[in-house]
């Protein structure tokens, strides 16, 4: 049984790193099975993702030192991740759990490999709806302007607690702080239900209607401070029509954000998203 391991990493660009990196790679028994690289000319940074297998389990370990080397030379930020190991995930909903509701069925079927720690709302469990929360943990933190502090310290605490590594806001419509944004940077993604740049804020459909647009959209990405600005994962769209009402589009966007969300969790959870500055990379399959 060989064992497959996911390399990620990205450095300054110079030539010859593919080789390195590859020869780094078969000299330890690895057999490549899918290989990813792209070159920011403007950053002049090399960003790469590898997915190979280890004929011999005990040859992770001297890969290991012998790449710690090579990445040393070459200032690299890398990591290395046995892709068995199934990351664990929190997720957190305000009232409408369509999209919380789609991940949990597409992890119950096999299609999202994730370990869900738990879920947190500001709202009771009752007026959540989805039935499937009785499987999981549930925490209720509601949140005012005055109690935002502490009701971020206890979402902090389950962090800790469960080992969270990814959070995910399955229409969470709470903003975080500047301190709540930093301590998840790189590790919470935001399905926002709009086509970012368009229609930031709490009210998209509602702008997009006012506005006449003849498409809609949603935009997953990672959280940052800056509201709706953090970089974007995956987006899609939907055709309207000025026939339709702003409930129709938020039963139209609905689809939408579904699966664009649970489409960018699955790139995040397969490490095929690297970050570059403000945007993003995406190695798909
Ligand atoms: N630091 C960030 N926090 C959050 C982001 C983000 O990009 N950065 N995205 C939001 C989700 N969101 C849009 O996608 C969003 C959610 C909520 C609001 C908003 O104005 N909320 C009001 C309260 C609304 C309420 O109580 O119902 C507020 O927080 O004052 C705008 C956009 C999640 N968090």
């Amino acid at each position: 049984m060989t064992d497959t391991y996911i390399l990620t990493l990205q450095c300054p660009d110079q030539p010859g790193l593919v080789a390195e990196v590859a020869s780094c790679i078969t000299e330890y028994t690895g057999n490549i099975l899918e290989a990813h690289n792209f070159n920011d000319r403007d950053a002049k940074r090399f960003f790469m993702r590898i997915e190979f297998d280890l004929a011999e389990a005990s040859a992770c370990a001297k890969f290991k030192d012998a790449f710690t080397v090579l990445a040393d030379t070459k200032g690299m930020d890398w990591a290395l991740r046995d892709k068995r190991q199934a990351r664990k995930v929190l997720l957190l909903v305000s009232k409408f759990d369509h999209c919380l509701s789609d991940l949990l069925y597409r992890n119950r079927i096999g299609e999202l490999d994730m370990d869900v720690v738990g879920v947190i709302s500001n709202h009771p469990a009752e007026s959540i709806g989805t039935t499937s929360l009785k499987h999981f943990p549930f925490w209720h933190f509601p949140i005012t302007k005055e109690t935002k502090p502490q009701q971020e310290a206890q979402i902090k605490q389950v962090v800790e607690e469960t080992g969270a590594e990814l959070v995910v806001l399955a229409r969470y419509m709470q903003i975080l702080s500047d301190d709540m944004s930093s301590y998840l940077e790189g590790r919470c993604i935001n399905i926002h239900h709009s086509f970012l740049p368009g229609f930031k804020g709490a009210q998209p459909y509602h702008q997009a209607h006012a506005r006449g647009v003849k498409m809609i959209g949603a935009t997953a990405h990672y959280v940052t401070a800056d509201l709706d600005e953090g970089p974007i994962i995956h987006q899609d769209v939907e055709t309207v029509s000025h026939a339709d009402t702003p409930q129709d589009m938020v039963r139209k966007g609905r689809d939408i954000e579904r699966q664009v969300l649970a489409e960018a969790v699955r790139l995040h959870l397969e490490d095929r998203v690297l970050l570059d500055g403000q945007k993003t990379i995406v190695f798909r399959s």
